[in-house]
């Protein structure tokens, strides 16, 4: 597989002495989509940061198509777009001239037809003689996007593309960023949503402390992180957990009113493994006679999954 951006031992101290990165070393693929997880304050913006040179890396090197980034930085960062967390431009443009400006920035000729083009892939066409500040927030976002593809960048950032956005408009948006990996861009981007991570990405980097703890394909990945956990609420209470439901990941509670299952290692896998393995259990209750009211299954939180899998946050 070709690589298109290769990082090695960065590390970024701030002045003031934080240490913000800490001898990151991160190999991204052409033309996947890689998601980069990790709880505030984990390094994330700060890495992106370093890649599209806003933040000085204090050692390292980044090498993105195959050339240094410190000695070709001009040319380099011109192949590179970047989707900041905050919305960064003149809220009083219209949203036609935002894109067209971001291009010119970049040094490329104007090219109405790719602008068009790029404003009709994200729905703001109808939006191009709009200011800015009259869209609405997912708009808005969609108008920063639109502003880094202007300079067609091979290599695309997005930091929290979806923070924000209703359930709608992110469904959207993991279209618009599928069709941009399709159209042939390697795509990084941040979240806080699994789901998010899960459904877009090839490839997931999970960073803590200013250190990257685990990259490795998303399937594999979700096989480890996924957590689904389920409370069976029994019409009733059993004295002790029967010997046909002695499997892992199943327990009662003390007052023995409730079956809890948590798809541990070893008692199914993730994500949709672990819910089919909740319906077998509901189907084995049933079988063996035992009455449930209910069942509340939910998906623990990222932050219950990079408490469980990186322990305390370490400084
Ligand atoms: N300019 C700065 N000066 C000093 N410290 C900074 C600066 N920018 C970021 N930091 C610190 O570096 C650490 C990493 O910040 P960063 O924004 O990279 O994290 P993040 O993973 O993007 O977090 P979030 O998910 O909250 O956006 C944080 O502790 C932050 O306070």
């Amino acid at each position: 597989m070709q690589s298109i951006l290769e990082i090695a031992g960065l590390t970024k101290t701030y002045r003031g002495g934080f240490t913000a990165l800490n001898g990151v070393d991160l190999t991204i693929n052409k033309g996947e989509i890689f998601a980069l997880l990790g709880p505030n304050g984990a390094g994330k913006t700060t890495l992106i940061g370093a890649v599209c040179g806003l933040v000085e890396p204090s050692a390292g090197s980044i090498t993105a198509f195959g050339k240094d980034m410190k000695h070709h930085w001009r040319s380099l960062r011109a192949r590179i777009g970047l989707v900041p967390q905050e919305l960064t431009t003149d809220m009083f443009e219209t949203v036609w001239r935002t894109v067209n400006y971001s291009r010119g920035l970049f040094g490329l000729a104007p090219d109405k037809g790719k602008v068009e083009a790029i404003l009709r892939s994200l729905s703001l066409w109808d939006k191009r003689d709009n200011q800015v500040r009259a869209l609405s927030g997912g708009m808005k976002r969609r108008v920063m996007i639109a502003k880094a593809l202007a300079h067609e960048p091979e290599l695309l950032f997005l930091d929290e593309p979806t923070a924000g956005v209703d359930v709608e408009l992110r469904r959207d948006m993991w279209e618009n960023i599928a069709r941009l990996r399709d159209g042939g861009t390697t795509i990084i981007l941040t979240t806080h949503y699994i789901e998010e991570a899960e459904e877009m990405a090839d490839r997931i980097g999970i960073i803590q402390s200013g250190r990257i703890r685990m990259v490795d394909e998303t399937q594999r990945i979700m096989r480890q992180l996924g957590r689904i956990e389920a409370d069976f609420a029994l019409v009733d209470p059993l004295p002790a957990l029967p010997p046909e439901l002695a499997q892992p990941g199943l327990s009662l509670s003390a007052d023995g009113a409730t079956i809890h299952f948590r798809d541990a290692e070893g008692a199914g896998g993730s994500g949709g493994e672990g819910k089919a393995h909740v319906a077998a259990i509901a189907q084995k209750l049933a079988g063996l006679g035992y009455v449930y009211r209910s069942i509340d299954m939910r998906e623990s939180s990222l932050e219950d999954i990079f408490v469980h899998l990186l322990g305390e946050p370490q400084s």
